[in-house]
């Protein structure tokens, strides 16, 4: 199985951005009608599709394996405006792809009897070339170093030990407020 999963997200379109985008998707390409340029992705999730589907079918088993002991990362990237917010972090009436993974962390873990976990959590932001501590306001302009025993981190960032669903998400609406 591949390691690295490339996913685009179309999301519903302006009538002015409707009028003025060559681009049209079929099945898992993009291309412009009647032109060479084509491009191919794992996957392309449609304007109708909820948060709900993008988790369940490209999220779920990156945290399930990462309660197997893999690491794994999952990130948005696109321009200003193309949905990030919407898919990473969602609403209160559609909650985004971190909620449902930290949701479903937790229900996972309970479940299993035969181990212990300790969850630590961290939320920082990268602004202007800085790194910014999301949770500890106070430390701001952290330096990222690399040591054998912790590969790359980014040192002086703030670990809360969190024991349930709703406290993550409370830590990031902390973060978000600051
Ligand atoms: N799949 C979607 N369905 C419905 N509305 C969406 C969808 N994706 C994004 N939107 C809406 O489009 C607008 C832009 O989305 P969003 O704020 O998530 O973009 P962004 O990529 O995070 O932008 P920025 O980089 O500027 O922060 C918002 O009003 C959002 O509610």
């Amino acid at each position: 199985m591949e390691r690295i999963h490339v996913s685009v997200r179309a999301r519903p379109l302006s009538a002015d951005e409707a009028e003025s985008s060559p681009w049209c998707i079929l099945g898992n390409s993009i291309s412009i009608p009647n032109h060479t340029t084509k491009f191919e992705f794992d996957r392309i999730f449609g304007e109708n599709c909820k948060n709900n589907e993008v988790y369940n079918v490209r999220v779920q088993d990156i945290v399930s394996a990462a309660i197997h002991g893999f690491n794994g990362t999952v990130f948005a990237y696109g321009q200003t405006n193309s949905g990030k917010t919407h898919t990473m972090r969602g609403s209160r009436t559609e909650p985004g792809v971190i909620c449902l993974a930290v949701r479903d962390l937790f229900d996972v873990i309970q479940q299993d009897m035969n181990r212990e976990f300790l969850l630590r959590m961290s939320y920082m932001e990268i602004y202007n070339e800085e790194i910014n501590d999301l949770l500890a306001p106070e430390h701001r302009k952290l330096q990222i170093h690399e040591s054998v025993e912790r590969g790359i981190f980014v040192a002086g960032l703030r670990e809360e030990i969190v024991i349930s669903a709703e406290q993550v998400i409370q830590l990031m609406e902390f973060g978000e407020c600051k």
